[in-house]
């Protein structure tokens, strides 16, 4: 018999020589596969290997773009939008353009805006970001002439969902449907809309009227109508976001505006709870949703398409790897402002006043984020995190900000103390009151 020790080492010799030619193998065929399918193959192994950087052009190095408006459609993540333009405004101390009293938070929407509804000591400004109703020649005539005009879509079915909870109990068309239900009003909506009463828009083509345009025309009967629609957005907006895809939204934003990821880290804003929300539209309710209200179908189409377009020509895989990085910036941010979890609650756990979301009647929650009770802030300070979940509408208004308002108005929401309260908090030269005596939506 053979001695033991020797058979085994030659055994193992056998099996380690097998192991490099197999291996050997394997490289060759890598290699080969990388020659033959080079940048199909370096997609795949960054899909797998995040950490691997693409090669992306350096960013341009041209000074901040500081001349903006953003035309706010209606419930399609603009508040988050706005918020980004507002904090970067204050930062840089730009002069945004704020509706005049009388006008409420929407620039006297849904009226065409005009550049009357600014409130004259914000005038000329730089910026505007806010719910109007989109007139060029009026923006042209208030805003420089190297203004970057941006707006934002939302997919319609998921966007008229959320209007129709959030306007349940304002928009008459959605007040006449029995039991408040979505299903019933897409079975016959003419049954219970009137095109000239009060907030229609709110229930039929919402996007296409926020644009300037006409929401009674038919999409299907009259192409060359939302063709020419589409024409005039294009002709205008250098960028039309969607949210859907946000974060790649904001990368092409950040770019066209030479801004830094930075500026556009952000919370999200005016969110619903999720017991007040469809987690998604059943096939058949959300083509209904599309057949009503098919000029914003058109519209979200298109610019949905031309958006994917434009990030090619960006660099798919550059923007991608922006975006990534943008939500690791923005998630270190939200657990330094908001804590190690940070969690959208709903207004009654929310302790701060000022971070307290408005709340529409109806069974419908909007959440927001709270400020831990203890922190050891440093940066960001405690200001910039407030200022980063506030709530639209508590935000201060022009004449707030400059210390110049005697509150006169009775019907502000929140009595003096709290005011003072606010004031006394955030150590800034305002009152943290609803903005122009906001009477509450619509
Ligand atoms: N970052 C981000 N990404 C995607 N979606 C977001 C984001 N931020 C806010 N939201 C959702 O946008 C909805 C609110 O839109 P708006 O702020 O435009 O509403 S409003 O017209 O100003 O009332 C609201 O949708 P619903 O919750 O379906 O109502 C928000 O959840």
């Amino acid at each position: 018999m053979p001695p033991v020790m020797p058979r085994l080492q030659q055994v193992a010799k056998m099996v380690m020589s097998r192991k490099k030619v197999v291996v050997l193998l394997l490289l060759e065929a890598t290699l080969s596969l990388l020659l033959h399918q080079g940048s199909q193959l370096s997609w795949s192994l960054r899909l797998l290997f995040p950490a691997v950087a693409p090669r992306c052009p350096a960013s341009p190095t041209r000074p901040k773009h500081t001349a903006v408006a953003f035309v706010k459609t209606h419930k399609t993540a603009g508040t988050t939008v706005q918020n980004i333009l507002f904090r970067f405004a204050e930062r840089h101390n730009v002069t945004l353009a704020l509706p005049r009293p009388s006008c409420e938070h929407q620039f006297c929407y849904p009226r065409n805006f005009s550049a009357r509804f600014v409130h004259p000591a914000t005038r000329p400004p730089r910026m505007l970001a806010g719910h109007l109703r989109f007139n060029r020649a009026e923006l042209r005539r208030l805003l420089p002439n190297d203004t970057v005009y941006v707006t934002i879509l939302r997919e319609p079915a998921a966007m008229f969902e959320s209007l129709f909870s959030y306007y349940n109990r304002y928009c008459p068309a959605f007040v006449r449907v029995p039991n408040g239900s979505l299903e019933t009003f897409l079975r016959a909506p003419r049954a219970y809309y009137r095109p000239d009463e009060r907030f229609a828009m709110y229930a039929h083509n919402t996007l296409a009227y926020d644009l300037g345009g006409d929401n009674e025309r038919n999409a299907r009967q009259e192409p060359a109508y939302l063709a020419g629609l589409i024409r005039d957005v294009e002709a205008t907006f250098s960028l039309v976001m969607i949210a859907e895809y946000f974060d790649e939204s904001l990368v092409l934003l950040r770019r066209l505006l030479a801004w830094d990821l930075d500026d556009v880290l952000y919370a999200e804003l005016n969110v619903r709870s999720a017991a007040s929300r469809l987690a998604s539209l059943p096939e058949g309710l959300a083509r209904a949703v599309r057949r009503w209200n098919a000029l914003d179908a058109g519209l979200y189409a298109h610019f949905n398409a031309s958006f994917w377009d434009r990030v090619a020509r960006a660099g798919r895989e550059c923007v991608q790897h922006e975006a990534r990085q943008l939500r690791e910036a923005r998630e270190r941010l939200l657990r330094r402002c908001f804590g190690p979890r940070p969690r959208l609650r709903p207004a009654a756990e929310i302790r701060n006043k000022q971070l307290q979301p408005w709340q529409p009647l109806g069974n419908v929650g909007i959440v927001g984020y709270d400020l831990p009770s203890r922190s050891p802030w440093g940066s960001p300070s405690r200001d910039e995190c407030l200022k980063l979940a506030m709530p639209e509408l508590r935000r201060p208004s022009f004449r707030e900000q400059k210390g110049l308002s005697k509150i006169t108005r009775s019907n502000c929401q929140e009595p003096n103390a709290m005011q003072t309260e606010g004031f006394r908090e955030v150590g800034l030269k305002m009152k943290l009151v609803n903005p122009s005596g906001f009477r509450g939506y619509p």
